[in-house]
């Protein structure tokens, strides 16, 4: 059952509904309208309008406590949309059980809502945040001593629990008499005798640091705003000292370890969803692992500010940290890892990745080699000693037919054992069933998941909300490019004219050939040529990206720039990296969507699209994520560009709008371009002649039926994602006629398995005359020489 079903059993459900139909019908407003409400006299200064209709708030980004208001929305809302002045954040069912489980409390929450508000807040909001925050948080699942306890600081909630048969079923009882006395035998435990938080000094000391930011802001909001200021840090920067070192008291009971799953599913039910805490200093039962960041790390203040919510009272909440690409999730990672110091299982999405996650936990903290195994198809290790951390692939542990006997006990060693941590990276990927149920088969006592892109463009993604927890943390994109932790990026559509011949084709046809005909649209080609050789000249490194196999070798060989995508070889795929990251002469590279995951990419300052995956709006995010960490970023005037080439009048557009979405929400102005400055004048433009574009067109229609599709590139190597993130099916796929299969098939679509790799290669050479980048010609001449 779903969180969503769960709260609508709720009796608070039921009110809040018809809370809200009753006040849509007494308004009978536009969406937004907020005119039957009265403007606080002193509005000016504060930064919020709050639509009930849609549970919308609204905030003036300009306002001069905007940053602290949005560390506050970040808190108790979804952002849905951040550009430069007015961002929109919603309030949902997962965000306000989120800010529950961050430990901000129902009225402190209404409070701050209404002082940044500059109306009264609605009734209907008010009741919705009662009725979805009044029980969160108020239920823990607590892993002590390794016993499971339902624990609370509310006995009459346990009480109420208790007469539930599946929870009375699951508790413990030692005795007859403890038995028959229910509550009263209930074990008290006091949160002053836990210890407080211990992690790094640097993550407890953000709480008073930002304390004092938000204490001198917040004197815009004039004298009332001032004594405010307590109230509104405290709900900001909940985690503070003072708040760890409340001794209220607690009371719990034990539960059952094999009913633990039916305990959490049934509090759901009766409305009281529980958080997931882990006490890792008092568990004394795993064994501890020797693990620190090293001295000379320095974390920066989001990522401190990230993890402050996952160890805000000493133990760790399980959840999900949302970082743009290259903002440094990684590090978050391991600080994680180096706070728990338990055993530790890092899951991620390729063999690339599980060696990137090996070295920097190599590079940022004391772990030695031996502490650190890999579980590959290529490698299976164990770490030596009783502890240690063992990092794969979701796709390693999912793939459990076809297993070899090193595997099999690779797995049993990993499903048998009880790990403190489970770090889940590119989190978005673990609701696809295969990965859900290798995450459910790890014992573990926290998971962390991470992620730059909390989309999918199937419905899964609130699932993550059960599977993992909720979300703890979301920086805003363009704060940190501001503050230069990742690059100011210019994203640009460009808009390319459908030549006569390609467009007349292109209407008549209703098959799988559209798509390859706005992907090699002779105006396209033209247009990437010339944007490759301006940003050439410019000194940028520039990556293009085609998911048409087709497409990009068809535009590298044309453009004589090197090319990888699924069957190019695994030394070649080396070869060309190298090349393009340290020859100088080598700026271009063509990638296909093996790109996109499976390969450690160099750094570059420019990319270009010329084919996509219809209206993946993770895909376009986590390819604009290739060029944010650009260490030229800092310099003066430093952008890095983002160009999505797009047929005109054509489907594409629908769905380059569609991709666009998720970066739009986050900030990003995409600049729509009709016609480039100098492209008129430039006098090596390719297919420039009738006949060449006839040539062209002829050639699209010979095309290999496997390579035509978009987004069917193959597996990236056994243990890689390349080849699952496609059986996904995010977007939707243009509807196939078999007409295409019998007139232009040209029945090459052999399936592809590790062997046919070679014979692959063959092929595609007798289609296309395959002249090797003179880079690598060079290269095997002196290989011939020598
Ligand atoms: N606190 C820090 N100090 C210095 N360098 C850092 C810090 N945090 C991250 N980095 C560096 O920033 C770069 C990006 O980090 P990382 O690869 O973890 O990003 P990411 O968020 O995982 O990106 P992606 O989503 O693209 O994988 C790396 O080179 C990393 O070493």
């Amino acid at each position: 059952m779903s969180h969503e079903e769960d709260n609508d059993v709720t009796p608070q459900a039921d009110s809040w509904n018809a809370t809200a139909v009753s006040s849509a019908d007494d308004h009978q407003r536009h969406p937004h309208d907020l005119s039957f409400s009265s403007l606080k006299i002193d509005h000016a200064s504060r930064p919020l309008w709050i639509d009930p209709n849609d549970k919308l708030i609204i905030l003036e980004a300009f306002s001069p406590i905007a940053e602290q208001a949005q560390d506050f929305l970040t808190a108790i809302a979804e952002p849905v949309t951040r550009p430069a002045i007015m961002h929109e954040y919603r309030l949902t069912d997962h965000s306000l059980y989120a800010a529950a489980s961050v430990g901000l409390q129902t009225e402190d929450i209404i409070d701050v809502l209404s002082r940044l508000s500059k109306i009264p807040i609605p009734d209907e909001i008010v009741s919705y945040i009662k009725s979805r925050t009044a029980n969160h948080g108020k239920v823990k699942l607590v892993l002590k001593h390794n016993k499971y306890f339902l624990e609370s600081t509310y006995p009459d909630i346990l009480q109420r629990l208790l007469k539930d048969a599946v929870v009375r079923e699951a508790r413990v009882v030692q005795t007859q008499d403890q038995k028959a006395s229910g509550m009263s035998k209930l074990k008290i435990f006091t949160t002053s005798t836990m210890s407080t938080v211990s992690m790094n000094d640097r993550l407890v000391t953000a709480g008073p640091r930002a304390a004092a930011q938000v204490g001198n802001r917040v004197k815009g909001l004039g004298e009332a705003g001032k004594a405010d200021a307590k109230l509104f840090t405290s709900v900001v920067d909940v985690e503070t000292d003072e708040i760890d070192e409340a001794d209220d008291q607690t009371y719990s009971f034990q539960i059952k370890d094999s009913l633990k799953e039916d305990v959490k599913k049934r509090c759901n039910e009766l409305g009281y969803p529980m958080l997931e805490e882990y006490d890792f200093k008092n568990d004394k039962l795993n064994a501890d692992l020797d693990i620190d960041l090293k001295p000379a790390t320095l974390i920066r203040p989001y990522q401190e500010a990230s993890l402050s919510k996952m160890f805000g009272n000493g133990r760790a909440r399980s959840g999900i940290i949302v970082l743009p690409c290259g903002a440094g999730k990684t590090l978050v990672g391991v600080t994680a890892a180096c706070t728990i110091k338990k055993s530790c299982l890092v899951l991620c999405t390729s063999t690339v990745s599980v060696m990137q996650w090996k070295q920097q936990f190599m590079q940022w903290s004391n772990v030695t080699d031996k502490q650190v195994a890999v579980f590959t198809s290529e490698r299976k290790e164990k770490f030596a000693g009783e502890s240690g951390i063992v990092i794969s692939t979701y796709s390693m542990m999912a793939n459990t037919r076809n297993q070899s006997q090193e595997s099999k006990r690779m797995m049993d060693f990993l499903t048998s054992r009880e790990w403190g941590f489970l770090l889940l990276d590119e989190v978005h990927v673990a609701p696809a069933q295969m990965f859900s149920r290798v995450v459910n088969t790890i014992k573990t006592h926290t998971k962390l998941g991470l992620t730059a892109t909390l989309v999918r463009e199937d419905d899964k993604i609130v699932d993550l909300n059960h599977m993992i927890g909720p979300k703890l943390y979301e920086a805003n994109w363009q704060d940190l490019a501001a503050q230069g932790h990742i690059s100011t990026v210019q994203c640009a559509e460009v808009r390319c004219k459908m030549t006569p011949e390609f467009y007349r084709h292109y209407l008549q046809e209703d098959t799988r050939k559209k798509p390859l005909l706005w992907c090699m649209n002779p105006t396209k080609i033209q247009t990437c040529q010339f944007l490759v050789k301006y940003h050439e000249e410019r000194g940028d490194k520039i990556i293009v990206f085609s998911d048409n196999v087709f497409a990009l070798e068809k535009y590298a060989i044309k453009l004589g720039k090197p090319f990888i995508h699924g069957r190019t070889s695994q030394t070649e795929r080396m070869l060309v990296l190298a090349e393009f990251r340290n020859n100088p002469k080598i700026n271009t590279i063509f990638l296909s969507k093996v790109g996109d995951t499976s390969i450690d990419l160099p750094e570059a300052t420019c990319l270009i699209q010329i084919s996509s995956h219809f209206g993946s709006r993770r895909q376009e995010a986590q390819r604009l994520g290739r060029i944010l960490r650009a260490k030229r970023r800092n310099d003066e005037g430093f952008n890095a560009f983002f160009y999505s080439l797009v047929s005109e009048d054509t489907e594409e557009m629908h769905y380059s709008t569609k991709r666009q979405q998720f970066l739009i929400d986050q900030g990003y102005a995409f600049k729509v371009i009709t016609h480039l400055e100098g492209i008129d004048e430039f006098t090596d433009l390719v297919y420039r002649t009738k006949e060449e574009q006839e040539k062209l067109l002829q050639d699209v229609y010979e095309a290999n039926e496997a390579d035509a599709e978009p987004g069917t590139d193959i597996r990236g190597g056994d243990g890689d994602l390349a080849g699952s993130v496609t059986s996904m099916h995010f977007g939707k796929p243009v509807a196939v006629a078999s007409k295409s299969q019998t007139t232009y098939s040209s029945a090459q679509s052999s399936s592809i398995g590790a062997g046919s790799v070679d014979g692959r290669v063959q092929q595609a050479s007798q289609q296309v005359p395959v002249e090797r980048h003179r880079v690598f010609v060079q290269r095997d001449k002196g290989k011939k020489r020598a």
